[in-house]
């Protein structure tokens, strides 16, 4: 099976809008692989925060991001070695992120990587420019989002639940910067391509949401 025929699903959206959870879901239903590639780009700030890289040196960032020695295991990841599922998971961290992918080089270094992620039977992977940029042949591409005020509430949700400190009007603010430097950047952006559907989740649960995402799927098949 070329590469260009394996089925690919890109759920692209802002920050807690229940990307990951729900491509999670619809590749373990489907029995396809899955690629969180905000992950990478969470990676890379990891490493900057744990190596005090200079994060404006675009280069020395690229050989990180090329050089990355991780291993992903079903929901933990590992780093050098060492788990660091929940370290990622930090808005600190989240937002240097942000920060990093701006830089085109940065970009560059970590394509192949996401790219060679597509095989067989298929791949659902969540991010900012999945379908537009990554996957752009993809077989069905979503635009998944939710109203600020709702994503702050999963996103604390989700943090207390794990263990990390949090504070709602804090990540409500941390939302909206993201939001704002993800979808005005000149590289990459986040935004809505024309051949997505865009499916806002904020009245909707985690079931019709994946329910929704599967009937999609199976019509543009
Ligand atoms: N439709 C939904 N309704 C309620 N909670 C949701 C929904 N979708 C996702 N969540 C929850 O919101 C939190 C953030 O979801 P996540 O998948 O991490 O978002 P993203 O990957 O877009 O940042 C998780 O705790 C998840 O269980
Ligand atoms: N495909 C991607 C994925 C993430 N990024 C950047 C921009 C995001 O703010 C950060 C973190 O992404 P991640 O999906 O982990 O963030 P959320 O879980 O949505 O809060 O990385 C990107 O530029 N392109």
């Amino acid at each position: 099976m070329d590469s260009d025929s394996i089925p690919v699903i890109t759920i692209d959206g802002p920050s807690a809008s229940g990307k990951g959870t729900i491509a999670q879901l619809v590749a373990k239903k489907l029995a396809f692989h899955y690629l969180d590639s905000g992950a990478l780009y969470r990676l890379v700030a990891l490493s900057v925060i744990q190596s005090n890289v200079d994060s404006t040196n675009e280069s020395a960032l690229a050989d990180i991001a090329l050089n990355l020695n991780v291993r992903f295991h079903d929901s933990s990841l590992q780093l050098n070695g060492e788990d660091v599922t929940n370290s990622i998971r930090t808005e600190e961290c989240g937002k240097l992120a942000s920060i990093i992918a701006r830089q085109l080089k940065v970009r560059a270094a970590l394509l192949q990587r996401q790219r060679a992620f597509r095989q067989p039977p298929g791949l659902v992977t969540d991010g900012r420019d999945m379908g537009t940029v990554v996957f752009p042949d993809a077989t069905l591409k979503i635009f998944l989002t939710a109203s600020a005020e709702e994503r702050a509430q999963r996103r604390y949700k989700q943090l207390i639940e794990k263990g990390i400190n949090a504070n709602i009007q804090t990540l409500l603010q941390d939302i909206y910067e993201r939001d704002a430097r993800d979808s005005t950047r000149d590289i990459s952006p986040l935004k809505q391509g024309e051949d997505t559907k865009l499916l806002d989740t904020t009245s909707l649960s985690i079931e019709e949401v994946v329910n929704e995402v599967l009937r999609l799927y199976n019509a543009c098949r």
